[in-house]
């Protein structure tokens, strides 16, 4: 008697659009890089229980974790709504490092509310619109980031890349995928706050900036939209965030000059850091990126052991999605 979902990792920002461009992502392994969050019925009031690999790296008061924040929210939606609301049982399986620049919050917060909204739809005979979800969802990542940026929650709920535009009655539109493509996605095993990788950013932007940020990230959609591979990842340059958070990031410039001359087709920093992604065609070539990220960026600690990952992905066209009771 319990519904679980599973929400996927995703890239924030993808170089060209800050805040406003996503990709979901899964690894081509088969590997669930993402949360998985079950509801139950419970009698004994509302209770949220953290497992997995990364559940130590949260909060100890499960009053503290954002999943909590996302049934109060919930919960408040469904007294607006004037539904009768349940006591629940969530359990967040957290398999996702924190501040990892894989969208770690936003997977927990998307489980939570999808899972939360797919119980009530199976048990209560209610669900909530997908643009109503969307809307709670952006808000509870508003709350851990400092700032309202869909990038993470889009894709990670709706799947594909996902464009974020500046009409509250539509929010996200999804954009033409280029099917044939590797994101190789290496986790150096640090940790880098979203809030404090926002923070060092300028709070203006030189009028050349201004120019290439719009230059390319309108080259890019217009190309996506017309399958133009070439031309799309020609331009995915980031100048609003790379060029000051690179400077946090130990191995991360290197790493690019290797892969750019080992030719892969783009190369960047996924979210706010320090997860590095970079884009190839070629299945040989992804292997062989793999393979030296692994060797060169992830981060070795005192142990000498690394809590870092490297994953071949797909771009994940579902987004969450319900698991098999
Ligand atoms: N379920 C959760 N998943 C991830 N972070 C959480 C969760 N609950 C609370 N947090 C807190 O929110 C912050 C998330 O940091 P952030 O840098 O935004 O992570 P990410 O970039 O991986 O989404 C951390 O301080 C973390 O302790
Ligand atoms: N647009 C945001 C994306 C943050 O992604 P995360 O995976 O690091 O939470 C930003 O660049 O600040």
């Amino acid at each position: 008697m319990s519904v679980s979902v599973f929400a996927p990792a995703s890239i924030g920002n993808v170089n060209v659009g800050f805040d406003v461009l996503g990709l979901a992502v899964k690894p081509v392994d088969g590997t669930l890089l993402g949360d998985v969050v079950t509801v139950t019925h419970s009698n004994d009031g509302d209770q949220l229980e953290v497992i997995g690999n990364f559940a130590n790296k949260l909060p100890s008061d499960v009053k503290l974790n954002i999943v909590w924040d996302c049934l109060l929210l919930f919960n408040k939606e469904l007294f607006a709504s004037k539904q009768t609301i349940a006591e629940v049982k969530i359990t967040l399986d957290k398999r996702m490092p924190v501040g990892s620049g894989l969208g770690s919050s936003a997977c927990s917060v998307v489980a939570a509310i999808a899972g939360l909204n797919a119980f009530y739809e199976k048990y209560h005979q209610f669900s909530f619109s997908q643009r109503a979800l969307l809307k709670m969802m952006g808000q509870m990542e508003a709350k851990i980031s400092g700032s309202l940026h869909y990038d993470n929650v889009a894709p990670c709920f709706l799947g594909g890349m996902q464009l974020m535009v500046p009409d509250p009655d539509i929010i996200a539109r999804n954009l033409p995928q280029f099917e044939d493509c590797y994101f190789v996605m290496a986790y150096p095993g640090i940790e880098v706050s979203t809030k404090a990788a926002r923070d060092i950013l300028p709070t203006s932007y030189s009028r050349a900036d201004l120019i290439s940020f719009g230059q390319n990230l309108a080259t890019f959609v217009d190309a996506c939209h017309r399958g133009d591979k070439v031309q799309a990842f020609s331009v995915l340059t980031d100048v609003v965030a790379e060029p000051y958070r690179k400077t946090i990031l130990p191995g991360y410039s290197d790493a690019v000059s290797y892969l750019r001359q080992a030719g892969c087709l783009a190369v960047g920093i996924s979210g706010s850091g320090p997860t590095l992604f970079c884009v190839t065609d070629d299945a040989a070539k992804a292997e062989k990126f793999a393979h030296w990220l692994n060797n060169n960026y992830l981060q070795i600690s005192p142990s000498g052991a690394s809590e870092g990952f490297v994953h071949i992905c797909r771009a994940d066209a579902q987004g969450a999605v319900s698991l098999p009771e």
